[in-house]
């Protein structure tokens, strides 16, 4: 997936083409606005407002309390971000953006974006991360952080929309009973797959800022007899075992090449011999060819845990040295660039 400016007519494609536009400052400008301007329709509960219902900008804001000069520049923006639509006066939100930003969609991700804030506060420690190559390191705010909330409501929000296509294509081995969600956050992925697999049940282990959230979420859900939720670093607790199955979702970009491998082999020793280790991970394109978006998200990895978005044959690298074979790598449909890779102890 690539970013990048879309040419409106003719005569934008031919400044595009002969490079007439300044593309860095429309990165740089737009990309800016265009998040914020998401970012603030979702906090000052312009979308929640409108999803019940078409609204004048006077109406909008004397209901959000805001300022009607405000709204109206807000809602213009929003428009030119395709999330909202007017007609006759009157403002809606558009038909392709309601299915995420209804707070009522099941595919919602209004936490996401109310994240952002707390990445924007992240990426304004870019220069001094790539500097001294110290990260934010994120994991390892207190428990009662803040931040935590926002960071695994965000991920339980993009979970749900991967979770079916992700359970279905994990084979567990017959008679699978027990599966280990390593920083499975809120659990989601954990209780799709035993919800698919009758009587497999999963423990989550995960940092404690995490699993206070986690446990709540999957308790709401009314999960917890399938899910079970203990804190522990991954890195130094014991894993218990044997298991039928591993998860290990979007980690390993948060840990360094020697920490992966290391992982991975006492994976290996945790698993049964014929268990399952899933892994899925944002897998960007080889490193002497890198296009589209990934690369961006590399260095946000970099930044929030100086580590990286790996390559296919990185991520082979570490499963072979930890000695597991691959048995299958399929791209999942529902979040661009994520990757299910599926291996077993050699
Ligand atoms: C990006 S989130 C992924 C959550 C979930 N697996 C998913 O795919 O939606 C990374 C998770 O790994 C956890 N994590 C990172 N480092 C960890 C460590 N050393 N020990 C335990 N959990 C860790 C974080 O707390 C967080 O819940």
């Amino acid at each position: 997936m690539r970013l990048g400016l879309k040419a409106d007519n003719l005569l934008e494609r031919v400044a595009d083409w002969f490079n007439l536009a300044p593309q860095p400052l429309a990165h740089a400008f737009f990309g800016m606005m265009a998040s914020r301007t998401l970012m603030a329709g979702e906090r000052l509960g312009v979308f929640a407002a409108l999803a019940e219902g078409s609204a004048t900008v006077e109406e909008l804001a004397a209901r959000l309390k805001l300022s009607p000069e405000g709204t109206r520049a807000l809602l213009e923006a929003l428009e030119a971000c395709d999330a909202v639509e007017r007609k006759k006066g009157r403002y809606r939100m558009a038909d392709r953006a309601r299915r995420w930003l209804d707070p009522r969609s099941p595919q919602y991700v209004g936490g996401f974006l109310d994240f952002n804030y707390t990445q924007w506060e992240w990426w304004s420690h870019m220069e001094e991360a790539v500097r001294t190559g110290e990260s934010v390191d994120i994991h390892r705010f207190a428990p009662d952080d803040p931040r935590w909330r926002a960071y695994i409501h965000a991920m339980h929000q993009m979970a749900r929309l991967s979770a079916p296509e992700v359970a279905s294509s994990i084979p567990l081995p017959r008679g699978a009973r027990h599966v280990l969600d390593l920083g499975g956050a809120h659990g989601w992925f954990a209780a799709e797959l035993c919800r698919r697999n009758r009587g497999v049940k999963a423990t989550v282990l995960d940092l404690e800022g995490s699993v206070r959230v986690g446990r709540e979420l999957i308790a709401q859900a009314g999960l917890s007899h399938l899910v079970t939720h203990q804190e522990g670093d991954i890195l130094t607790s014991e894993l218990g075992g044997p298991y039928d199955g591993v998860l290990l979702f979007q980690v390993m970009h948060h840990l360094s090449p020697a920490q992966n491998v290391a992982l991975l082999r006492r994976v290996r020793t945790a698993l049964t011999h014929k268990g399952t280790l899933a892994v899925l991970e944002y897998l960007r394109e080889d490193e002497e060819k890198p296009q589209g978006a990934a690369p961006l998200i590399g260095l946000h990895y970099f930044l929030t845990s100086k580590a990286a978005a790996y390559t296919p044959a990185e991520m082979e690298g570490f499963l072979d040295d930890a000695g597991f074979r691959i048995e299958s790598t399929r791209p999942m449909r529902h979040v661009p660039l994520q990757t299910l890779v599926i291996a077993r102890p050699e």
